[in-house]
This record gives structure tokens, sequence and C-alpha cells, in this order.
């Protein structure tokens, strides 16, 4: 299990300021995380920062090591990131990409557990059906499993995923999000997964970060963080939440939010 702690965090790029005054440190363990908001906003520059991949001002402390002093072995132990590109479609077959990603981080194990992770990241994805298949002739959606496996089998605690659901139907993303839940509860780890689909996020995440321009909107449990005033001041949308038949809210989208006239 990692702590994450975020304080005072400022994200720039060439100067300008794109998100600042974040402070995020009850991150409970053993939770997903929605980080929600619209094109523009920072999600990816957000978990960038927190892969150690994009400078930042402030403070993102694993464990309260400063993510900017870790080594690139220290970090890749604790976290992982999948970004928001597919993986690239070469002639590697999709076992040996996914080997290949654990193998470059857990220099630890040995080749048969290396091997026994592969193995068991390929049934719990159920893709076990294009392991031998080269990724230049996948899907983009085959892809995008392949990405996850190269995440998911170096068994961080603290997964940043970047719309990992972009090119999956239906069926696959509650797949994925399912493996993910499962892996986050079982580690007592974390999850921070950038989505657009907000029903999705109401439905699968514990609790949402809610991005607005420059910073933090909201955050708490789908409940809490999604009002119909967030949704407005967020998207720009008018919008309901309700409350489905098992319970869970949802949101439905009534138009664009046209400040005139109001
Ligand atoms: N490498 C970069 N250099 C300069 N500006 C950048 C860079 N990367 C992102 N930006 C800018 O930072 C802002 C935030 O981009 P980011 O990709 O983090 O947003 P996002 O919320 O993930 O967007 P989307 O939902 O469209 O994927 C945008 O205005 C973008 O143009």
């Amino acid at each position: 299990m990692t702590k994450l702690d975020i304080r005072d965090l400022v994200i720039a790029h060439d100067k300008k300021t794109i998100l600042s005054d974040i402070t995020l440190t009850d991150f409970a363990p053993g939770s997903v995380i929605g980080v929600l908001g619209p094109n523009g906003v920072g999600k990816s520059s957000f978990l960038r920062s927190l892969a150690g991949l994009a400078p930042y001002g402030g403070s993102i402390a694993y464990d309260g090591d400063e993510n900017r002093k870790l080594s690139h072995n220290q970090r890749a132990r604790k976290v992982a990131y999948l970004p928001q590109t597919l993986p690239q479609a070469t002639n590697l077959v999709a076992y040996e990409a996914v080997i290949s990603a654990c193998r470059a981080v857990r220099h630890d194990l040995s080749h048969q557990h290396v091997e026994n992770l592969t193995e068991r990241v390929f049934d719990r994805l159920n893709i076990r059906h294009i392991a031998f298949q080269t990724l230049n002739r996948m899907s983009g959606g085959q892809r995008q499993m392949v990405g996850l496996a190269q995440i998911i089998v170096r068994e961080p605690d603290i997964m940043l995923l970047d719309e990992p659901t972009s090119a999956l139907d239906l069926r696959w993303q509650l797949g994925v999000l399912d493996v993910v839940r499962t892996l986050v509860k079982d580690k007592q780890g974390l999850a921070l997964i950038a989505l657009h689909d907000i029903n999705l996020a109401m439905r699968h995440c514990d609790s949402l970060i809610l991005f607005g321009e420059g910073g933090v909107l909201s955050t708490g449990t789908p409940h809490v963080a999604m009002t119909p005033d967030i949704l407005k001041r967020a998207y720009q949308v008018s919008g309901r939440l309700e409350i489905c038949s098992q319970g869970s809210p949802f949101v439905i989208v009534d138009g664009l939010h046209h400040t005139h006239g109001d």
C-alpha cells in the first residue's frame, strides 16, 4: 500500500498555469477515483505530473517521498501510468509486449514469476485469444486492452489511467473497470482514472475529482461531487441527477447551458 499526498500542486505549460492550488490528501486505500472535467482542463497533465512525466510546483508525495526526487525505478515500483494514446502498432505479439513491460520494472522477479504474472493478467482481462497476435494486426480496442495488461501485470500500488476505456465497447468497459476495482481493493491501492463518460464514472468510482478551469471544482463521492450546479460550471450543460432503480445516482443531460437570458 502506498500513500499519496498532494499539496499546493501547480501545473503549468510554457509558463501558463493550467491548474493551481490543488490539495488532495484523503485518498482512501482501496479506492477508485474518477478524474473528470471538460476537454483541455488538465486531466492528462495532472496524471502525467503524478506519473513523474511532467514538472509541477508544490508537492506530490508517495509514502512521504517527494515524487520529483524519486528515481525512475523507485517510482515505477509504486506507480504505473497508462497514457491516453494506444500502444504502438508494432509487430510484437501481445504476450511479448506484456512480458517486456513487466520485466522493465520488476527486476526483482524470476523469469518464471514474470511469466506466471503474464498468464494471470491475460486470464484476468479475458484476452487470452489475442495473446499471440501482433499489435499491428489488432483493433484499437484490442491494443487498448494490451496497454492495460502492460500496466496491470506490474501489480503497482497506484494506477494512473488516462481514458483507459476510450476505445472499448460496453462489455469491455465494464470488464476493465471491474478488474481495476478488484486489483485496487485486493492491494488496498489506488486507481486514478480520467474519464469522459460521467455515468460510467458515477457508477464505478468510489470518489471523483472534478476539475474546472484552473483548479478543483469539487471532490467526494459521486453523489456529493456531482450536482446540477457543478455540471453547469464544469461542462456548461444543464442536467439532472437521478437515482436509478438500483439506487445509484446518474446524470441526465438536458442540453447546453445558455448563460444569456437565464
Ligand atoms: N506539452 C504541452 N505543451 C503545452 N501545452 C500543453 C501541453 N500538454 C497540454 N497542454 C495544454 O494544457 C492544457 C491541458 O491539457 P490536458 O491534455 O492536460 O487536458 P485534458 O483535460 O486531459 O484534455 P482532454 O479531455 O481533451 O484529453 C490544454 O490547454 C493543452 O493545450
